[in-house]
């Protein structure tokens, strides 16, 4: 996609064919990560930015946005419907359609983005346009019962063709009515998805979750002046109904995102001697449970707050050293679910136990990143324990590079993780199917040599 161009239709409609017949792969070699680097913009509040710029009265003006592959799909998926994109002197600008979609003449084509499917499902359902939703393969075994259930108790029809409940979607909603929903799960997508479908609906729309996670999509109606309701895990907002959906646009910053820098934070956390610095990094505190975690584990940590108006944003400084081991379960794994594949890397490195409980859903991510990252470790000397809900981490293990192929299996956090993985063992790695990696992190690869290591 050529940024200055703004139509990002045709792109997002190659993305999926190509990922899964164009299984390009990297060689890897170990290395002392450190110096300082600045990640991109944060994936989830891309996405929503995307989403809500998209669908309100003027033009946005959205910095930092996060040009990877789900964002991109996102807002392909968004121009589809009438939005409009263009990059002017690296900002995007977004034109929203003043709560009027428009009945997209193609599927979406979500590629790879479990954000964008599930988020969107709602805000199509909402909006009353009809669509359908496809996606890569990755995306296409993920659940999508989740957000049917609930946006067929609003009064949307959601056919899900695949064999288990998965992609392709068909969305047929409108006139929707405002529900209570208990969320089943503690899932940020699913209780988004409530969210924006409640936007359209008539009458008050609540969801209860049972843990706290992400919550951006609030913080975003605030900016907006959305009318939100938040009592402690109870979140409602107040449907316009037949009256449409009608807000201002507004400027945006996206932060470098938190899940990104994640895995810089324990290369260098993992080493004693070595030193980093992030900049520029979105500190939302339902994100970065994993500096608690390595704290715990030992890990010297010192968070400059450069911006602390709305979100905190800031600089992270991390030295290495010997990490211990610890626990990591309950309200906690909300907070960290995407950083826990990098989380288990540090097990590998820690002296005693790390214990992942609670953790299920991460069965059912990209790929089931409990299995993938046990393999992985496994197949590296690693002495790991697999649960239903997580693993136990026996260490410290001494890392040796084994003499086969690690398959990402289309999931970035799992071929990032790989790469770390291997910073600390013995000689070079070849992973397989790293194109995943430009979902959310497509200068990863670049900075990972920027940091001191080296890849072919
Ligand atoms: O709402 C979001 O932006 C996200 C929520 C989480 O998923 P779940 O809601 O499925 O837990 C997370 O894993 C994903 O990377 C981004
Ligand atoms: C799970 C993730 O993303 P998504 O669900 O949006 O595909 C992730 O980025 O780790």
């Amino acid at each position: 996609m050529k940024p200055e161009t703004g139509n990002l239709n045709k792109e997002a409609s190659k993305t999926d064919q190509s990922k899964t017949k164009n299984r390009k792969s990297k060689r890897v070699y170990p290395a002392k990560l450190e110096g300082s680097v600045s990640v991109p913009g944060d994936k989830s509040i891309s996405q929503r930015v995307a989403m809500l710029a998209s669908l309100a009265d003027g033009t946005s003006k959205v910095t930092g946005y996060l040009m990877g592959e789900d964002a991109k799909s996102t807002l392909s998926a968004m121009e589809q419907m009438g939005a409009k994109a263009e990059f002017k002197d690296d900002a995007l600008y977004i034109t929203g359609v003043a709560g009027k979609l428009q009945q997209p003449a193609e599927p979406l084509n979500m590629g790879n983005s479990g954000t964008g499917t599930r988020l969107l499902a709602g805000i199509v359902a909402g909006a009353g346009v009809e669509a359908s939703m496809i996606g890569d393969d990755s995306l296409s075994s993920r659940p999508m019962g989740r957000i049917r259930h609930p946006l067929e108790q609003m009064g949307a029809s959601i056919g899900l063709t695949g064999k288990k409940g998965t992609l392709p979607m068909m969305i047929m909603g409108g006139n929707l009515k405002g529900i209570g929903y208990l969320l089943p799960m503690a899932s940020a997508q699913v209780k988004s998805c409530v969210l924006l479908a409640g936007l359209f609906a008539e009458g008050k729309t609540t969801v209860v979750e049972p843990r706290p996670t992400r919550d951006h999509t609030e913080k975003l109606f605030q900016a907006l002046d959305i009318p939100i309701e938040i009592n402690g895990l109870e979140i409602s907002v107040q449907g316009t109904g037949k009256d449409g959906v009608h807000f201002q646009a507004r400027d945006f910053t996206v932060p470098g995102d938190f899940s990104s820098a994640a895995f810089w934070i324990v290369a260098v956390a993992a080493r004693p001697g070595a030193e980093l610095v992030i900049e520029n990094v979105g500190l939302n505190p339902r994100r970065t449970a994993l500096l608690d975690v390595m704290k715990r584990m030992g890990a010297d940590i010192e968070v400059t707050v450069t911006e602390a108006k709305g979100d905190p944003i800031g600089n992270i400084r991390v030295r290495g050293a010997q990490l211990q081991g610890t626990v990591i379960e309950g309200d906690e794994i909300p907070n960290l679910i995407d950083e826990i594949p990098i989380i288990c890397v540090a097990g590998a490195l820690a002296e005693g136990q790390t214990e992942v409980r609670d953790a299920a859903e991460l069965r059912v991510k990209e790929s089931d990143r409990i299995a993938e990252m046990v393999k992985n470790l496994k197949l590296f000397g690693v002495q790991v324990e697999e649960k239903e809900d997580g693993m136990v981490v026996t260490g410290p293990n001494r890392l040796v590079t084994p003499d086969a192929v690690i398959d990402s299996h289309g999931d970035h956090r799992i071929a990032m993780s790989a790469a770390i993985l291997n910073s600390f063992a013995t000689g070079p790695i070849t992973i397989d199917q790293v194109d995943c990696v430009d979902t959310s992190y497509p200068e990863f690869w670049q900075h990972l040599e920027q940091l001191g290591g080296k890849t072919n």
